[in-house]
């Protein structure tokens, strides 16, 4: 039951903010109720009305279950393990890495009036090397966001750190640490670049993260397969790590329902672990609601610890 209410609060968050349809798959079982777990989508009736009921297109999944496995994340990525990293097909040390980027490490601090609050953004971008407590710290303190190259990572994240995405984004050749305070809460983000050669390194970021946000480019659908196969991967590293699965570009008249997009990338298969399934877009000037209803979940997570 103690799920259940979880999941209350969880709608209720949504809720506030501003009429985003959701649904919450009732997935809150309990320990023993385990023929859940293989529940189809299909089975869910009020699903089709709800996307009606939507009103902006953007739709948020909810499930949350009860069972907390007491399997431990993998150890801590060691120093040497995580200071390698691959540019332009060499291979570098972090120290290489840190030496060669260190004239172009772009740090930039600014303080920015969203419509609620002053966010002040501290953010490292791309072909910055990621701090060595990164590696080194076992306490999980960071929100991993992957996904493959031009899902919309980095534009999800500008959105949550400026409420705003500029004109050109460009593609993250390295790392990409925003770092979010406000008020009490301080929230720390690390992008990880989705091209093929950074893939490689996704998993060593695992051990520190409090919560996995994948962004999946809801257009193209013949990347779902490869996007999944990264996904499962990761997950089978940490068998608890709650789950944001962004479904983005929403805007975008070809892309794929939520709905479909939980089929292409099994996720009736991740296991036993909190999982929210949200369809947003960051297309400049026509921010829907999802992304801030994603936002909100990710605070209150960060704020309840879990
Ligand atoms: N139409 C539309 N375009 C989007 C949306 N989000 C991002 N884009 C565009 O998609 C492209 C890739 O976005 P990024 O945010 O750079 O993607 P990324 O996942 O960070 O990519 P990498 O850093 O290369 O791994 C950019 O041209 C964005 O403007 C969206 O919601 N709708
Ligand atoms: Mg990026």
């Amino acid at each position: 039951m103690g799920s259940l209410k979880e999941v209350g609060i969880i709608g209720a968050t949504v809720a506030l903010a501003g009429g985003v349809a959701y649904l919450i798959w009732n997935y809150a079982f309990t320990d023993e109720d385990t023929t859940s777990k293989s529940r189809e989508p299909e089975e869910i009736g009020t699903r089709p009305r709800l996307r009606e009921e939507g009103k902006d297109g953007n739709w948020t999944y909810a499930k949350s279950t009860s069972k907390q496995s007491s399997a431990k994340a993998p150890p801590p990525v060691n120093a040497s393990e995580a200071s390698t990293f691959t540019k332009y097909g060499s291979s570098l040390t972090q120290e290489d890495w840190e030496r060669e980027t260190e004239n172009v490490e772009r740090r930039r601090t600014k303080e920015v009036t969203t419509r609620e609050t002053v966010v002040s953004v501290a953010a490292v971008q791309s072909f910055s090397a990621p701090r060595a407590s990164a590696s080194l710290d076992t306490k999980k303190t960071q929100v991993l966001v992957l996904g493959l190259d031009g899902a919309g990572k980095t534009s999800v994240l500008q959105c949550w750190a400026t409420g705003n995405v500029e004109e050109e984004v460009e593609p993250t050749n390295g790392f990409n640490a925003v770092s979010i305070n406000k008020e009490e809460l301080h929230i720390e983000f690390l992008e990880i670049g989705g091209n093929e050669k950074l893939r490689q390194y996704w998993h060593k970021y695992m051990s520190k993260a409090l919560l996995l946000v994948f962004v999946v480019d809801s257009s193209d659908p013949d990347l779902f397969p490869v996007a999944k196969e990264h996904l499962h991967e990761l997950l089978s590293t940490d068998s608890t790590l709650p789950l944001m699965v962004l479904a983005n570009k929403q805007d975008l008249p070809d892309s794929c329902s939520i709905t479909d997009l939980h089929d292409a990338l099994a996720l009736s298969e991740i296991g036993d672990r909190k999982m929210f399934l949200i369809g947003i877009h960051t297309r400049k000037g026509e921010l829907g609601s999802g992304i801030r209803s994603a936002w909100n979940m990710i605070e209150k997570m960060v704020c309840d610890g879990s």
